[in-house]
């Protein structure tokens, strides 16, 4: 599916009547940009940069104040075309604490009960949501879903939102309160949903290292505008942007900047810390030994 924002502006609404001379701020303005079919992409930005809202008007949820969202050239907030919205899955922060049902398995299945499906049919999605979030369905089946790790919960919610099979999938803060396992077992699923399914995968970050290792394209969100859309190591490697921001340089950037300097050449600036002292020490160990021969 491919996303398309013309112009997109979005204010949220007061309650109270306000003057004219305090009218409610822009949160999003006049956003231009495109998101094509396939695409694993991260937003980033400060809290309060107007990420959450943007998700929001992708999903539906929110409809824009001006400009418009268009969904495969549709614009489903004006065409009596809402069900387009149906296509695009969303996983809020912390999506376990959402899970309510006795079992894994009428969890993942709760939002398949408007369509009336067979107990055979909904079986036979449950099972291949299952599959693709890698929990066996025999196993977790008639588990109860508070009894599972915080990694297995998020599995679950995953699969709540796969099993409709949407075609873009939206996340907010997927890894917030994982531990590093967990987090890099989220995003190998991630991937190979993105590349068995072909899903679009978009997601909100804070860990610069992570949009620098997972994301195709970042856009980075500063209040209310898009001021960097591209590759992430090209965007997180700038002084400029990262003064901007007041953010670090990745740390997976640094170590791949060390090495370069060193004259050590891993070809991949997505090399964790330990490959890197791998590298250092198979370098640093060849050296010797032409000291020693010499
Ligand atoms: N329902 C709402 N009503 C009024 N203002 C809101 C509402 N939700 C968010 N805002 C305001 O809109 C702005 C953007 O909020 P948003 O939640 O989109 O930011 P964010 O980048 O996702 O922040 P965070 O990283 O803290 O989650 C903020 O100034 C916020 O106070």
């Amino acid at each position: 599916m491919q996303i398309q924002l013309v112009n997109v502006s979005f204010t949220y609404s007061k309650k109270k009547k306000r003057a004219a001379s305090t009218a409610a701020p822009s949160v999003l303005h006049h956003i231009n940009l495109t998101i094509q079919s396939g695409e694993m992409l991260a937003i980033a930005g400060k809290s309060g940069s107007g990420k959450s809202t943007f998700l929001q008007l992708l999903k539906g949820f929110l409809a824009p104040t001006g400009g418009q969202i268009l969904l495969d050239g549709i614009d489903p907030n004006t065409s009596k075309r809402p069900d387009l919205f149906d296509q695009i899955g969303y996983i809020f922060q912390y999506p376990e604490h959402q899970l309510f049902s006795p079992t894994v398995f009428e969890d993942i299945a709760f939002g398949l009960q408007s369509a009336k499906l067979t107990r055979e049919i909904k079986e036979q999605k449950v099972r291949k949501a299952m599959k693709a979030v890698q929990l066996d369905y025999d196993e977790f089946k008639d588990r109860s879903p508070f009894e599972l790790s915080g990694g297995e919960k998020r599995r679950v919610a995953i699969a709540g939102a796969v099993v409709l099979e949407p075609r873009v999938l939206i996340l907010d803060e997927p890894t917030a309160g994982l531990d590093l396992q967990s987090r890099t077992a989220l995003f190998d699923l991630l991937h190979q949903m993105n590349e068995e399914l072909g899903l679009t995968i978009l997601w909100v970050s804070h860990q610069l290292d992570e949009i620098v290792n997972h994301a195709c394209r970042l856009l980075a969100l500063k209040k209310g505008e898009f001021i960097a859309d591209g590759s992430p190591v090209a965007i997180l490697s700038d002084p400029a942007f990262l003064n901007a921001f007041g953010w670090e340089e990745p740390s997976v950037l640094i170590v791949s900047r060390l090495l370069k300097e060193l004259g050590i050449t891993s070809g991949n600036d997505r090399i964790s810390p330990e490959e890197a002292a791998d590298a250092i020490a198979a370098a640093l160990s060849l050296h010797q030994q032409q000291i020693t021969a010499k």
